[in-house]
């Protein structure tokens, strides 16, 4: 794989002095989709106004494809498309318009054949004669995504696509940045929805207070620091964790009928068939079993927490 964005030490100062990015450095490889975690104020818009040639850096550089973004930032910007947080259509405009708008403020020639296709693929051709003001919430979503895409940028950074959307306007969403990942366009998004880099990302990268905490493939995080629980559900409650059973890692329900049994997912003998002989040895009756896996979420919320401490 070839790295199509790389980022350098970048370090970025607001005026004021607060220290928003204090030297990150990542690659992002051609053809992935990468997401960006982290609490409110973390430095994710900043990282990507950066490179997106927005903001200027205050030390250390980012190349997109080889074109550094601010010493050849013309070359840069035309192959990256931006889908901002905030909304920003002009209310009369119709989304055709605004649409081949965007595309000729880099210079493309027309292509009304391209145009309609990316228009189809979000699902807004029958909209496209409609002023922005008459779309709703989600649909002004999609017409920020194809403004983006309207220079066929191979590159596409998302700021927070889904803030505000439905469930099932998020699922299309993901469907969407799945079939431009099949058309080869690389793919940043920053999220709160830990669902979404869950179900969509192939690598999360975690930043707090300005600095990247990790960046990883998500099956593997998922894997590094995946823990299970095994829930044992009891035939009757008891009021306290049995001293015999003091050694496993076990905690109680509030309501005494189901003991929590943790482990780690790496772990070569997970030490089940040993706790339940015990539990059975120590007089409870089991009614029931299920194993659960840590999600991202659990994963994610104890990185920042660390940071924190
Ligand atoms: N123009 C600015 N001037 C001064 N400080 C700024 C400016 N823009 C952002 N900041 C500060 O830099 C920090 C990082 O902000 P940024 O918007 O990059 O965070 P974020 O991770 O995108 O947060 P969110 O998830 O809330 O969108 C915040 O503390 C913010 O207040």
């Amino acid at each position: 794989m070839t790295a199509i964005v790389e980022i350098r030490n970048l370090r970025k100062t607001y005026a004021g002095g607060f220290e928003a990015l204090k030297g990150v450095s990542l690659k992002i490889e051609e053809g992935e989709i990468l997401a960006l975690l982290g609490p409110n104020g973390a430095g994710k818009t900043t990282l990507i106004s950066t490179i997106c040639g927005i903001t200027n850096p205050g030390g250390g550089s980012v190349t997109v494809n080889g074109h550094d973004v601010v010493a050849d930032y013309r070359n840069a910007r035309r192959v990256i498309g931006l889908v901002p947080q905030e909304i920003n259509l002009e209310p009369f405009t119709k989304v055709i318009d605004t649409v081949k708008f965007s595309r000729g403020l880099f210079g493309k020639p027309r292509d009304d054949a391209y145009i309609e296709k990316i228009l189809r693929q979000l699902s807004l051709w029958d909209k496209k004669d409609s002023r922005s003001m008459e779309l709703s919430g989600g649909m002004k979503r999609r017409v920020l995504i194809a403004k983006a895409l309207a220079h066929e940028p191979r590159v596409l950074f998302l700021d927070e696509p889904t803030a505000g959307v439905d469930v099932e306007l998020r699922k299309d969403m993901w469907e969407i940045v799945a079939e431009l990942k099949a058309n080869g366009v690389t793919i940043i998004l920053t999220t709160h929805y830990i669902e979404e880099a869950e179900a969509i990302a192939d690598r999360v990268g975690v930043i707090s207070k300005g600095e990247l905490l990790l960046i990883e493939e998500k099956d593997a995080l998922m894997a590094r620091f995946g823990q299970k629980h095994l829930q044992i559900d009891l035939q009757d409650p008891t009021s306290e964790i049995p001293k015999s059973l003091s050694d496993y890692d076990l905690t109680l329900s509030d309501d005494g009928g189901c003991l929590q049994y943790n482990y780690d997912t790496r772990g070569e003998r997970t030490g089940i068939t040993q706790l339940l002989n015990d539990i059975a040895a120590a007089g409870l009756v089991l009614r029931d079993l299920r194993t659960e896996e840590s999600s991202l979420e659990e994963i994610f919320v104890s990185l920042v927490r660390e940071e924190v401490a």
